[in-house]
């Protein structure tokens, strides 16, 4: 496997080339995602201008006030100007208030919109990915990344994004309020400045990375998880439950370490922001008041001033906060990022070439694999599978069995030489062709929910109720379907549904015959069945082969014996090649083989 864009992901440090080019990337995501809401993003911004607005102007009609109403009240009894200065203080709590609920509905709106898009997106991606990725990446990490990586953006963009821009707008306004009202006070306020930003900065660098390990505790820990709770059969059946318990203990500690150290640094950034905000007021007042002594300043601007200030200040404690959300979502993009930058190791080509009646022809020539940058897996393997030709696989564990069939589906390309079918090489192939052509059916027998006509009607999409059933009858499956509670529709996986391993099987194969394919390779289960059991699936497999060219990984004698050839494989090579009957005759391992089977018949 090369260097690819999910590497790196559970690395905490990253060197600086890294870490520019991972923002780039989640930058360039953010930016795709956006860009179809550019005018909702445009009203938005229209809307947080109008509310900052209303809400500077609250502190300065104030100011305004106190300067400029009060005394021709006073003097005069002139109540023109209060009026005045009540009737606009009302209109623009009023406008500020209406803009400021229209502006969280639109980004509410635009939020919701990029969630919709990304979690398609990332369902899409992984779809798309080959199988190389999922079984390097695994399920667990997969389902991280769209739960609780999209919670985290979730949570930024529909609480704590809006609010920080609008605080953002608001500090600015405020700003500039200030410098518009009075310079002396607007130089103090950027004074206050320089300390803020330092602390800040001093935040950033620290919490980016102390949450770049809490989601990396988080993620080990959903996968933890996962890993146990799919695995559940095999950790009851070897009592490993105490030592998945204390791995799961130990995750959660690290989650918990994590938590606390971006805590830790959180309870020192907060209130330190609060305590230069205070100071601030306390300065501004001080030099304000000893101004309005001098007769430099109003008394009323003081007010608005300092008014001003301390609302200065509440929304940097708000963007400090906001920080933490921020951070994980920022950590979250990556990583979401990084999965949608994979590419498909398996491609599909521009071109394909027409395959139009397959008729099952394999050839393989001077194939060589390895599993991405791991140990040669097949060194050199020529091999010619005839059309219709029957081809029991067997071997030790690890001989490479599986891989050879991960190969000829095309689940994996060759390192070196190719594969072809019917003298087309496969990466030639459109993956439709192909995937009608050569129909893998994997020792799992995976069900879908839905109803058991579903399940065989995946073979052949639009497949009629006729051709379900024929097929359904064809391999044996048909007597025990009508007796489930619904038939056809009976709903599997659920109560009622529950259908044995052997059953499994044969829907599987209702589900291969309907897709009529070219090639069939399949990998037999090992679960042993009971021999009544046995008799009908070996049935199901005999009406299944015939004519096609079928690949059997084999675990049982009986379907050894129905086919037409027998491959010993060890080490990744072909060390024996025959009929069964030939192989028997030789009395090499095939012959061992078959003796250590009928043995335990017996
Ligand atoms: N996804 C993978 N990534 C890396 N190595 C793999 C992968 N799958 C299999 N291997 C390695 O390739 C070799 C061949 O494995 P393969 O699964 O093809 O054997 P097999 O003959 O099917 O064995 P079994 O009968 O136990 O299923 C083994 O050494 C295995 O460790």
């Amino acid at each position: 496997m090369s260097h690819s864009a999910t590497d790196n992901e559970d690395q905490i440090e990253l060197g600086r080339d890294e870490n520019k080019a991972i923002r780039q990337r989640s930058l360039r995501l953010l930016g795709s995602l956006l860009s179809p809401h550019k005018k909702a993003l445009a009203i938005a911004a229209g809307l947080v201008m109008l509310s900052s607005l209303g809400q500077v102007a609250g502190p300065w009609l104030v100011g305004w006030t106190i300067d400029n109403a009060l005394m021709p009240l006073m003097e005069d009894g002139d109540t023109g100007p209060l009026t005045f200065s009540g009737l606009t203080y009302l209109a623009a709590a009023v406008i500020g208030g209406l803009a400021a609920g229209a502006y969280i509905r639109q980004a509410a709106r635009i939020a919701q919109g990029v969630m919709y898009d990304l979690r398609r997106r990332v369902f899409r991606q992984t779809q798309r990915l080959s199988l190389e990725f999922h079984e390097k990446y695994t399920s667990g990490r997969v389902i991280s990344r769209q739960t609780s990586d999209m919670e985290a953006l979730r949570e930024l963009l529909d609480g704590g994004l809006t609010g920080v821009i609008s605080s953002m707008f608001l500090m600015v306004f405020i700003a500039g309020t200030i410098v518009f009202t009075d310079l002396g006070s607007a130089g103090i306020l950027a004074l206050a400045f320089i300390p803020s930003f330092f602390l800040t900065r001093w935040f950033q660098k620290k919490s980016q990375l102390f949450y770049r390990e809490q989601r990396t505790a988080s993620a080990r820990l959903i996968v933890k998880f996962v890993e146990t709770m799919t695995g559940m059969r095999a950790v009851q059946a070897f009592r490993r439950e105490s030592t998945t318990e204390r791995d799961f203990g130990n995750l959660s500690n690290s989650y918990r370490e994590a938590f606390l150290k971006v805590f830790s640094i959180n309870g020192r950034f907060q209130p330190g922001l609060v305590v230069i905000g205070n100071l601030t007021v306390v300065v501004a007042l001080a030099v304000g008041a000893w101004r309005v002594i001098e007769g430099d300043l109003g008394a009323g601007t003081l007010v608005a001033v300092l008014l001003l200030v301390k609302r200065f200040f509440q929304p940097i404690q708000q963007i400090g906060m906001f920080y933490n959300s921020f951070q994980s979502a920022t950590a979250a993009l990556e990583k979401v990022s990084g999965l949608l930058a994979e590419e498909p190791t398996v491609v599909e080509p521009k071109n394909p070439a027409p395959l139009e009646n397959p008729r099952g022809d394999l050839r393989l020539s001077s194939v060589k694999f390895r599993y991405g940058s791991g140990p040669v897996v097949l060194p050199h393997m020529d091999l010619h599978i005839p059309a219709g030709q029957t081809v029991a696989l067997v071997g030790t564990t690890g001989a490479g069995k599986s891989t050879l069939a991960k190969l000829v589906t095309r689940f994996y390309d060759a390192s070196e030489g190719t594969i072809s079918l019917d003298g087309v090489d496969l990466r030639e192939i459109s993956t439709d062709d192909l995937r009608n052509a050569v129909v893998m059916v994997t020792q799992e027998a995976y069900l879908f929910s839905g109803s058991v006509r579903e399940n065989i009607a995946l073979g052949k999409p639009g497949a009629t109720d006729e051709e379900i059933v024929a097929a359904a009858q064809a391999v044996g499956a048909h007597e025990f379907i009508l007796k489930m509670p619904e038939g056809y529709d009976t709903e599997v996986n659920k109560r009622g549904g529950r259908v044995s391993a052997g059953q499994k099987q044969l829907l599987s194969f209702a589900r291969a015959f309907l897709a009529d394919p070219a090639v069939l390779v399949l990998d037999e289960a090992t679960a042993s069945l009971d021999l009544p059991g046995e008799r009908i699936v070996q049935h199901g497999l005999q009406t299944l082969l015939a004519d096609r060219t079928a690949i059997i990984i084999a675990h049982r004698l009986s379907t050894v014996a129905i086919a037409d050839r027998v491959l010993v494989m060890a080490h990744g090579e072909v060390t024996e090649d025959g009929t069964p009957e030939e192989l028997l005759a030789a009395g090499g391992t095939f012959a061992d083989l078959n003796q250590a089977w009928e043995d335990s018949l017996v």
